[in-house]
């Protein structure tokens, strides 16, 4: 059992509005977050603070107990261990292996290795055999099935989905909420918001729900709020697997 990310304090502002106003959240290695709220709540707000891609105004985030400095170079290291996957994902003009490719070859992988890899990605995501397919050329749920690929082949300890199921059909909804169902026993903390209550049934994470950028009923979010001896329920896996994608 680990902490992962611990924020205390987070106070997010745009002009003199405060959008996002969260005392304490921490989340654990090995769980499912579902992040709920209606429009404007601040849960892509969230997203992009736990990305490390804006800082809020004021408050602190450390992830894997490092304190985030926000205009030190351990950033950059710090972001490499999160994968953010946007609502709209984007494909690079170019073949589908050059996409699932890209964020690897970026962190060194190259060769067999990185062919394995995304070979293997495009596999656990239903796509088999589609690396040479064109990214323009892809349906909307294709897309976005190469986008959760792409994440899923960096196998960072984070991966952060922003409503990944609300523009595919069922059967993929069904295939990547199975996918996502996954990651935590292999250690990965995940984070996904969706306004589907389905969803919340559907792949049993520990919610998280906002109202007008504050944490809402502490019970909802008990579980993600960390006291000394308390159980934590959401940890699935005490060993993370090496790499799921050859488990
Ligand atoms: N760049 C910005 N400038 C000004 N206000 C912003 C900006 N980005 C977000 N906001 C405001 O911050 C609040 C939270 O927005 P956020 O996108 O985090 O909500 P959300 O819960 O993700 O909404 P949705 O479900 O519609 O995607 C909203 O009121 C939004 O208008």
């Amino acid at each position: 059992m680990s902490i992962r990310y611990r924020l205390d304090n987070i106070r997010t502002t745009y002009g003199s509005r405060t959008v996002l106003d969260i005392e304490r959240l921490t989340l654990h290695s090995g769980c499912l977050y579902i992040l709920t709220g209606a429009n404007g709540a601040g849960k892509s707000t969230l997203l992009s603070h736990l990305a490390l891609l804006s800082p809020p105004a004021a408050g602190n985030i450390a992830l894997d107990g490092e304190t985030v400095h926000w205009s030190n170079g351990s950033l950059l290291r710090l972001r490499r261990e999160v994968t953010l996957v946007h609502q709209s994902p984007y494909l690079f003009t170019g073949s589908v292996a050059t996409n699932v490719a890209y964020g690897l070859k970026l962190r060194g992988v190259h060769g067999d290795s990185l062919k394995q890899r995304v070979e293997d990605a495009l596999a656990l995501v239903g796509l088999p055999g589609f690396g040479q397919r064109r990214s323009r050329e892809l349906s909307g749920g294709e897309a976005q099935r190469v986008a959760l690929a792409r994440a899923l082949a960096l196998e960072t300890k984070v991966l952060l989905l922003d409503e990944p199921l609300a523009n595919v059909d069922r059967e993929t909804s069904e295939l990547m909420g199975k996918i996502i169902s996954t990651l935590p026993a292999r250690g990965t903390t995940v984070v996904m918001t969706t306004h589907d209550p389905e969803h919340l049934e559907r792949l049993q994470g520990e919610r998280i729900h906002l109202v007008a950028g504050r944490l809402d009923a502490p019970r909802a979010n008990r579980s993600t709020s960390f006291d000394e001896g308390e159980k934590q329920p959401c940890l699935l896996s005490p060993k993370p697997a090496a790499s799921f994608l050859t488990a």
